[in-house]
């Protein structure tokens, strides 16, 4: 039977890749995505954006809104210190199945917590199931039309305190227009976009972090 794209990306990160080296994983991706087949991984430029914003907040707890093959998943957990834990959702099974590979591949299974569901479903269990108690970092790159809901899901259920940081991907390409108007306007958050391009292409996309002002 004809394989999947993620089963042929996890192919080139077991082939590829270091067991044990989360760069070397992450380097892997990239390659397969730039020279074999485009995925939708946040992808090497953006993901440096990714890697100085995650430096610089030194997160303890973390939230990832669609996991995919799990290349964001490892690059951020990678920069976590000692006792940090990240926790990704991934509401579609095939997806999950090969990051939580991925992300064995990189040793990093102590550091993440990947759980199949919805956003919707999961977010108001966040406290009462995984002992949550504030979020400093979210990083949204799940469907694009869930980042606006969600984000209000996580005003409501408590989640965010004050100098939390949302960090969305694909603001520009797909795009969540609604969700960075809400963001921009509102007086709870200080937003910025951090212009970039498409994951392996030269069309226009970027970052958009918002600290959430309490
Ligand atoms: O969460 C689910 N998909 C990933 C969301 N992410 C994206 O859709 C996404 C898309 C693009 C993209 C950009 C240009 C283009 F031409 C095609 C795709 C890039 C990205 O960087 C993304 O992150 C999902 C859960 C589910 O159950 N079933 C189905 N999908
Ligand atoms: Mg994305």
């Amino acid at each position: 039977t004809q394989s999947t794209r993620p089963q042929r990306l996890l192919g080139a990160v077991q082939k590829n890749a270091t067991r044990g080296d989360p760069r070397s994983v992450v380097k892997a991706i990239d390659e397969f995505c730039r020279h074999k087949e485009w995925a939708m991984n946040v992808g090497d430029e953006k993901g440096c954006i990714l890697d100085s914003v995650v430096s610089e907040l030194n997160p303890a707890t973390v939230l990832e809104l669609g996991t995919y093959c799990g290349y964001s998943t490892v690059r951020i957990a990678s920069l976590l210190p000692p006792h940090a834990k990240l926790i990704t959702l991934e509401f579609n099974p095939d997806y999950a199945k090969i990051a939580c590979q991925v992300i064995a591949w990189a040793g990093l299974e102590d550091k993440i917590q990947l759980v199949e569901g919805s956003s919707a479903e999961w977010i108001p269990k966040m406290k009462e199931h995984f002992g949550v108690k504030m979020l400093d970092l979210v990083f949204m790159d799940h469907w694009k039309d869930d980042y606006l809901p969600d984000t209000k899901l996580l005003e409501d259920c408590g989640l965010l305190r004050k100098g939390s940081v949302l960090l969305a991907d694909n603001v520009i390409c797909p795009g969540s227009p609604d969700y960075l108007k809400y963001v921009r306007r509102s007086p709870r958050y200080k937003s910025q976009y951090f212009r970039s391009h498409l994951e392996y292409t030269k069309a226009e996309d970027g970052l958009e972090k918002s600290v959430f002002l309490g």
